[in-house]
């Protein structure tokens, strides 16, 4: 039966205590190979989210809460400065390095709050209360995704391809990831799901990486490019979407990857509901519509040297937003580690997350 239980490589640990160091999986360097880096210094954690070396909202979450222990480590070496002020610079640093995701800045925040919680603690004390926390984070992403998995299952089809669009799996995470982890719960109690996984230009985090997942662990898959999916649909292949999320404002408008917006239009088109995977830690109730959303422009060269092969003229110009937005009104569900949210609006969404 498809769906081998042997999950793919951990994104990241921490190894170590107080005086550890972050081990990640180089995402760039996947699928060629599975090279792990070391990130002994913030500067490193930074320069990792930066590149994608580590990616997929809740992943950057937890490798900058744990960016945090590193900077702290830093810290209690230099006491010119207060240790709790140091580690709030050190969280408004780690929060330049990318702006949609909003896990990156719920688990800076649960950092901060670490340090306003212990201002009366000792810096080393404090220092291992922030490495509880960033563990606390990690732990609570793998269990999220495990939710995730079981409340979005059923909602899969017994027959028929289920498309996916870029990364929102293991790798996306500190677990099974959320758009993934309810296609491997699918698949888990039996259903023969079948993946339609999008290549995702311009980093092709579904050809690298997601594919790379799913053939890990024995799910068939079949890989097509961005522009097949309409005729894909078309051809009545696919009977759900399901993807992750980056930021999903309070009416339940959701930032994905580039791209994820057409595909949901095309879904509309056909009739084939599309879902959202995403635990409760990507909602931002902070702002009432997808419009409010930053997205993140990435450089030139995505497009024009696509993985160290120029594929356009040098000084064209490139327009390269790393997201889009999906309105509500074309999700059939939001899949969460609390619950399945549907019709998706703001009153749901506050009745299932209990907000
Ligand atoms: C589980 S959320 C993953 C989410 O993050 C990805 O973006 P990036 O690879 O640029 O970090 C993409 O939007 C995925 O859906």
């Amino acid at each position: 039966m498809a769906g081998s239980t042997t999950a793919p490589p951990r994104t990241m640990r921490w190894e170590g205590d107080i005086h550890g160091a972050l081990r990640l999986i180089d995402q760039t360097k996947l699928p060629e190979t599975e090279e792990y880096i070391e990130c002994s210094t913030v500067d490193e954690v930074w320069d990792a989210i930066k590149k994608l070396k580590v990616r997929g909202a809740p992943a950057i979450g937890v490798a900058a809460a744990y960016g945090v222990v590193l900077g702290a480590q830093t810290a209690l070496r230099d006491d010119r400065f207060r240790f709790d002020n140091r580690i709030s610079e050190i969280c408004e640093y780690l929060a330049t390095s990318r702006p949609t995701a909003v896990n990156l800045f719920w688990a800076l925040d649960r950092m901060r709050k670490v340090t306003s919680d212990c201002s009366d603690f000792p810096p080393t004390e404090m220092a291992e209360r922030l490495l509880e926390e960033a563990r606390a984070i990690e732990h609570e992403d793998r269990e999220m995704c495990a939710a995730i998995g079981r409340h979005g299952a059923e909602l899969l089809p017994t027959d028929g391809g289920v498309m996916t669009h870029c990364n929102a799996g293991g790798l996306a995470t500190a677990g099974d990831g959320t758009a993934l982890s309810v296609i491997f719960a699918a698949v888990t109690s039996g259903k023969p799901i079948h993946v339609y996984a999008n290549e995702t230009r311009p980093l092709l985090q579904g050809s690298r990486l997601t594919a790379w997942e799913l053939m890990k662990r024995d799910v068939p898959c079949t890989l097509i490019c961005d522009n097949m999916a309409g005729q894909v649909m078309k051809e009545g292949r696919i009977k759900a979407v399901v993807t992750g999320a980056d930021r999903i404002a309070a009416n339940g408008d959701a930032a994905n990857k580039i791209g994820t917006y057409s595909v949901a239009v095309l879904a509309k088109q056909h009739d084939i509901p599309f879902y959202i995977a995403a635990p409760s830690s990507t909602f931002d109730m902070s702002l009432s519509t997808g419009d409010e959303i930053p997205i993140e422009e990435r450089q030139s060269d995505e497009i024009t040297m696509g993985f160290g092969k120029r594929t356009a003229p040098e000084q064209v110009n490139t327009y390269n937003p790393a997201f889009d937005v999906t309105p509500a009104s074309l999700i059939e569900a939001l899949i969460t580690e609390k619950g399945i949210i549907r019709p998706v609006n703001e009153e749901e969404i506050r009745r299932v997350l209990e907000l």
